[in-house]
């Protein structure tokens, strides 16, 4: 992928500022609306179907994230989802522990009718949504990146983006894959990075698509990039200065509210494969 897209998806985001929805999880709400703040967008945290349906229609993008799943904000998932889809409003889906229980694997069954335009996941996520055996341990990976290739590219009958994270995270629209090597041990220590990553993406494929018609993967792939790229250098960052996991996650915000489009660019290390 070409550097001037990335910077091109990156200022892009930037300047857009996009509102984010977020239905995520109990652990990462916090987590998430900071990393969105950080990095220049604006989280909102709504979950009741009473108004999920209707408040995702002002975002940007909608980011569902099973991570502490109930019946009740399955409901209300469901529902949002398919406003989300019905008007062209860019969602992505972050399939926590899908392979640890079979409410969790129904739930995804169920969401993903709704089409998601982008699924985020680590290895052993990715595995076990497309139905391949996985070493999950709860909502940690057990798995490589390198071993879910093949069923990130099958996933994408489902949504026209799939990445795995993990020590390279790798994007796919099926056809294409970008490998991107950055990101630090450090980011598994700390709950919820994944999770706020997700938010991210969602918040770079908001900014970076038309809410007039249905995105196209170029696009999504493009701006899902760029989101990994920045969130992992930000990650290489905060690990020099941290000490461990506790100011870790302090440098982690300061460095995606500081880090330009310039250092990204300079620093990239996004290939083809
Ligand atoms: N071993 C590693 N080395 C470098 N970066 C990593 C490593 N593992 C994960 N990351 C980075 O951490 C971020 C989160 O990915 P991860 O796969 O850990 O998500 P996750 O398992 O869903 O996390 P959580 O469920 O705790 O939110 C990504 O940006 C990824 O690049
Ligand atoms: C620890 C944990 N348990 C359910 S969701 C979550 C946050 C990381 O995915
Ligand atoms: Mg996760």
């Amino acid at each position: 992928m070409q550097p001037k897209i990335i910077h091109h998806c990156f200022t892009t985001f930037k300047d857009t500022s996009p509102l984010v929805h977020n239905i995520t999880n109990d652990v990462a709400n916090n987590t998430v609306a900071n990393v969105l703040l950080a990095a220049g967008a604006s989280p909102a945290m709504v979950h009741d179907i009473k108004e999920a349906p209707e408040f995702v229609t002002l975002a940007q993008a909608l980011s569902i994230n099973i991570g502490t799943l109930t019946q009740t904000t399955l409901q209300s998932m469901l529902a949002t989802a398919e406003v989300a889809h019905s008007q062209n409003i860019p969602w992505i889906l972050d399939p926590v522990a899908v392979g640890a229980t079979s409410f969790r694997q129904q739930a995804c069954t169920e969401l993903l009718k709704f089409k998601p335009d982008v699924i985020r996941g680590n290895a052993s996520e990715i595995l076990a949504l497309a139905g391949m055996s996985s070493r999950t341990k709860g909502t940690d990976s057990g798995d490589s990146v390198e071993g879910a290739k093949e069923a990130a590219q099958q996933l994408t009958q489902y949504a026209k983006v799939v990445v795995v994270t993990g020590a390279i995270d790798w994007v796919t629209d099926g056809t294409q894959g970008y490998a991107v090597d950055h990101g630090h041990p450090m980011m598994t220590q700390v709950t919820a990075i994944g999770c706020a990553l997700t938010a991210l993406i969602g918040g770079f494929i908001g900014a970076n698509t038309s809410k007039t018609e249905e995105a196209n993967s170029d696009s999504l792939l493009n701006a899902a990039t760029t989101a990994l790229a920045y969130y992992a250098q930000a990650g290489e960052i905060a690990a020099q200065q941290a000490k461990g996991p506790g100011n870790f996650y302090v440098h982690f915000l300061d460095a995606l509210y500081n880090l330009e489009a310039q250092t990204l660019i300079d620093n990239l290390r996004v290939t083809s494969s």
